[in-house]
């Protein structure tokens, strides 16, 4: 059984269809990339997995269980944790704080247990030297990864990730999927959409692109990359 399960999903807003009839799965431990063109639906189809956003067609299972109805702080405490492609921290909390929040609001633990979790999380993603300070004043990199803590500290079983690794440097982008790959290595499921390819391509077990809306390929990374349609409409190249 899969982790996750979407079977064609849909979604408009007004005449334009943002998800297009979109069957995916998910399994335990995987980790899936997410690639589209800029406005191809990728957040949409995010928003519509944490309930963000109700779908209009379709079912979306997780753990075998419908939650296409399902309300977005259960979905979370399903074990359900996303970032988002702005980071949304609160700026005037510090980043420990932060983590607290996470973990006692999205992961519904006790506080004694919230506070464990976040030093864990402190330490995984980096950012315990930065722990005391507000989450305002943190550089791009360590938004990033507040970001990311914030998801992991609702302790989830999947990890939708939305362009975390966008607008770093090449240098910080590294540092990132290195604390990624290591999140993996411990099991936890992954799904990232990605602009920054070779990024998501040194992770992913496998690629989902996605263009107006509906699914244009799916499979290994390689064969994905080496799709005719892949390279013309995503990396407006010529097929070779
Ligand atoms: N709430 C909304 N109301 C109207 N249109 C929307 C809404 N949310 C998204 N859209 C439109 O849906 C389309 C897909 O948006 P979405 O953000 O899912 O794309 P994306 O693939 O994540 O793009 P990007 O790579 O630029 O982040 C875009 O045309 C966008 O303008």
């Amino acid at each position: 059984m899969p982790l996750l399960a979407l079977h064609d999903v849909g979604k408009s807003y007004g005449a334009l269809k943002v998800t297009d009839g979109i069957t995916l799965s998910v399994a335990e431990g995987e980790t899936l990339g997410i690639l589209g063109p800029n406005g191809a639906g990728k957040t949409t189809l995010f928003n519509l997995v944490s309930g963000d956003v109700p779908v209009d067609a379709g079912r979306i299972e997780y753990q075998g269980r419908d939650i296409t109805r399902l309300k977005p702080h259960h979905r979370c405490r399903a074990g359900i944790g996303r970032s988002y492609q702005v980071p949304q921290p609160f700026g005037a909390m510090t980043v420990f704080e932060n983590l607290v929040t996470a973990a006692c609001f999205g992961g519904q633990l006790p506080e004694r247990q919230a506070w464990l979790t976040a030093h864990e999380v402190l330490q995984e993603t980096g950012l315990l030297p930065h722990a005391n300070k507000p989450a305002g004043g943190l550089t791009l990199l360590n938004r990033k990864r507040l970001e990311l803590a914030r998801a992991l500290a609702t302790r989830p079983k999947l990890l939708l990730l939305d362009e975390i690794a966008g607008g770093l440097t090449e240098p910080e982008a590294q540092e990132l999927v290195a604390e990624l790959r290591r999140i993996k290595a411990r099991g936890l499921t992954m799904v990232w959409i990605e602009h920054v390819v070779h990024a998501l391509l040194s992770i992913a077990d496998r690629l989902f692109v996605i263009d107006f809306g509906r699914k244009l390929a799916e499979g290994p990374p390689q064969a994905v990359m080496a799709d005719p349609q892949v390279r013309r409409v995503y990396m407006g190249l010529e097929a070779a």
